[in-house]
């Protein structure tokens, strides 16, 4: 079928319902076949200067990261440094309590370890406020969790926990030998030439341009300039920085093939349904959503204090899309935002 054009208009309505829905600002942007760009955005990126929200500002992009751990874990399973099916315990011994938890549980979060945001964020600003200039050791974050009862038994549910994608930081550093930083690096940053793109932590500034973040508090009041932070909290689950432009090239390459050999990249799509839409699905650190188009996207959201992140692609990776918006603890905004999906993926009827 003829792929659908973005629809510029449907684009912009979106991110003007994410600033309606309390965000300072809001940004997107587009690629398809033929250097074709498409980009907006909405508002201001720092609400003390004024300064408009800009397209080559960098901003934290939350568990977008998930996708960027996912591919360098599996590429060490294609190097043969680990496999999917090995318990985490041969390679981490004593970190959790049941042999039976496998790489591949954490990866597609089957484990049932639960998630210490829950506990650590139950109250948004008191909770951020207590951490952001914390710096974790990934085992104290292991061990917060193991004081929760787990979700599930290990493969029989999915259950979203930041706990899988801390341990598979621990795995990477592990397997290779070297900080996680430097495997996205190494793996990803490097090789695709992210500019825009680091690991930051523990470092709390966002160096260069970016967009300032602001969390809104439970009640009612003005929300909190929550752009420093140590990210510890979150790690190789959620404490990178990019931009738009960038997270295209990575979602793009990333279901292009360029990231993996083909039967780990359908390893890691392999998705199955988390809602009872049965159009959001999970596979391995990657979301699937189902548009209304017909069409399946590929990639992953993000939510850290201040800021929303969409960063998806389509199977062949031909047209991806980002978008941001610079606020968090405020679902509507985030809904809005996931407007952009189908005005750029199924837009204006084909033609
Ligand atoms: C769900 C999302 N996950 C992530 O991006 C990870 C890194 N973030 C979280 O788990 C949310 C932490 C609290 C955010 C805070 N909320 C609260 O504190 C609520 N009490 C906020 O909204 O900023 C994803 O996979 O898309």
């Amino acid at each position: 079928a003829p792929a659908h054009a973005p629809d510029a208009a449907a684009l912009e309505r979106a991110l003007r319902a994410a600033t309606a829905a309390g965000a300072p600002g809001a940004m997107a942007r587009f690629t398809g076949p033929g250097g074709r760009v498409l980009a907006r955005t909405t508002g201001v990126r720092d609400r003390g200067s004024g300064a408009a929200m800009d397209l080559a500002a960098r901003f934290r992009i939350g568990s977008v990261t998930k996708t960027f751990s996912s591919v360098v874990l599996l590429q060490l399973v294609d190097e043969e440094r680990l496999r999917l099916d090995d318990p985490v315990g041969r390679h981490l011994p004593g970190l959790l309590p049941d042999d039976r938890i496998t790489v591949r549980h954490l990866l597609a979060h089957r484990s049932g370890l639960a998630d210490y945001t829950e506990a650590m964020f139950a109250r948004t600003v008191p909770g951020f406020e207590a951490v952001r200039n914390k710096v974790f050791d990934p085992r104290e974050l292991v061990r917060l969790s193991l004081r929760e009862p787990r979700t599930n038994e290990p493969g029989a549910a999915y259950a979203y926990s930041n706990t899988n994608f801390v341990v598979v930081g621990m795995l990477i550093e592990k397997a290779s030998g070297r900080s996680v930083g430097e495997e996205y690096r190494r793996r990803i940053i490097g090789p695709l030439r992210l500019r825009d793109t680091a690991y930051v932590h523990p470092a709390t500034a966002i160096r260069g341009r970016h967009v300032r973040g602001y969390l809104h508090p439970d009640e009612p009041g003005t929300p909190v300039d929550s752009t420093e932070q140590t990210a510890s909290w979150a790690q190789a689950a959620g404490a990178m920085v990019s931009a738009p432009a960038d997270l295209n090239t990575f979602v793009s390459a990333l279901l292009g093939g360029r990231l993996l050999p083909a039967p780990l990249l359908e390893a890691m799509l392999a998705a199955t349904p988390t809602d009872a839409t049965g159009t959001r699905s999970y596979g391995l650190g990657l979301r699937r959503y189902d548009l209304s188009c017909g069409v399946p996207v590929y990639g992953h959201t993000g939510t850290v204090q201040g800021y929303y992140t969409y960063a998806f692609a389509t199977r062949d990776g031909r047209r991806s899309l980002a978008a941001m918006a610079n606020t968090s603890n405020r679902g509507q905004a985030n809904t809005a935002l996931g407007g952009t999906l189908e005005a750029a993926f199924c837009g204006a009827k084909a033609a």
